[in-house]
């Protein structure tokens, strides 16, 4: 079932019009080359910005949804660790909520095992603990799909798979996870996976044959050599015809 559809997104400059489908517990990545428009691309889904075209999930027009609603459809986790303001972890959790619900905050709470730094200041926690609050923020709600830009990134290797586990949990029940990586290791386990480079979707395919591509090393400017990544060389100007 397609629950996510996009038609026509564009960002002057920086998303060529992009249209995308995504189905109910898919688990999705989104690769590329530092500029290649991954953030912009969960940042026009997300409708933070001024981006053309349409949104809709679960057939509901994101730009016609009231802000409660739009909360129950999508959530967006930044890229940025940064929390400046005072408050507790368990008050950042509480925003990504439009009403309260201690219940469902205490779940989150034990499930990113966030108990002894729960009533901590966030801004006086870890960068990776504060990368705990901030996805329990963008899962509380229980949104049909997540829109998180490097989630794994400050994170442990526990906490890595922890959170992996996490993501699998939720499209397995039905939700979708659309999440920009840098680290190639964990793209295996991930169900499709898009390669995005001058603004513009280049692949979408599964991770195992994106990464055996012509294209993906081209792109990355990398090559595989006995089981290792390694620089791709600018072809010798000496050695052309
Ligand atoms: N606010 C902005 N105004 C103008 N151009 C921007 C803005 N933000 C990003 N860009 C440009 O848009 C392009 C895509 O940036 P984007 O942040 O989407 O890439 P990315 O794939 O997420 O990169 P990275 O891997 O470095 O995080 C880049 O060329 C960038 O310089």
């Amino acid at each position: 079932m397609t629950l996510l559809s996009a038609r026509d997104l564009a960002i002057h400059n920086r998303l060529h019009p992009t249209a995308l489908d995504v189905q109910a517990g898919e688990l999705v990545a989104l690769i590329g080359p530092n500029g290649g428009g991954k953030t912009s691309l969960l940042r026009a889904l997300a409708r933070i910005e001024g981006a053309s075209g349409v949104v809709a999930v679960d057939g509901e027009d994101i730009d016609e949804a009231p802000m409660a609603r739009r909360r129950q459809l999508l959530s967006f986790l930044p890229a940025s660790r940064d929390v400046t303001w005072p408050i507790s972890a368990r008050d950042v959790i509480r925003l990504g909520l439009d009403r309260d619900d201690e219940k469902r905050i205490e779940e989150m709470v034990s499930l990113f095992e966030l108990g002894r730094l729960a009533d901590r200041p966030v801004n006086q926690l870890s960068t990776g603990e504060r990368a705990r609050v901030l996805a329990a923020r963008a899962l509380v709600g229980n949104p049909k799909l997540l829109l998180l830009d490097e989630p794994l990134s400050n994170l442990d290797p526990y906490w890595v798979l922890h959170f992996l586990e996490i993501f699998e949990a939720a499209a397995e029940a039905g939700h979708m996870v659309l999440a920009a990586l840098h680290d190639l290791s964990q793209l295996d386990r991930f169900s499709r996976a898009l390669l995005i480079a001058d603004g513009r979707i280049q692949m979408d395919e599964t991770p195992a044959k994106l990464v055996a591509s012509e294209r993906f090393e081209e792109i990355f400017r990398i090559s595989s050599a006995n089981g290792r990544w390694a620089i791709r060389k600018p072809a010798d100007p000496r050695s052309l015809p």
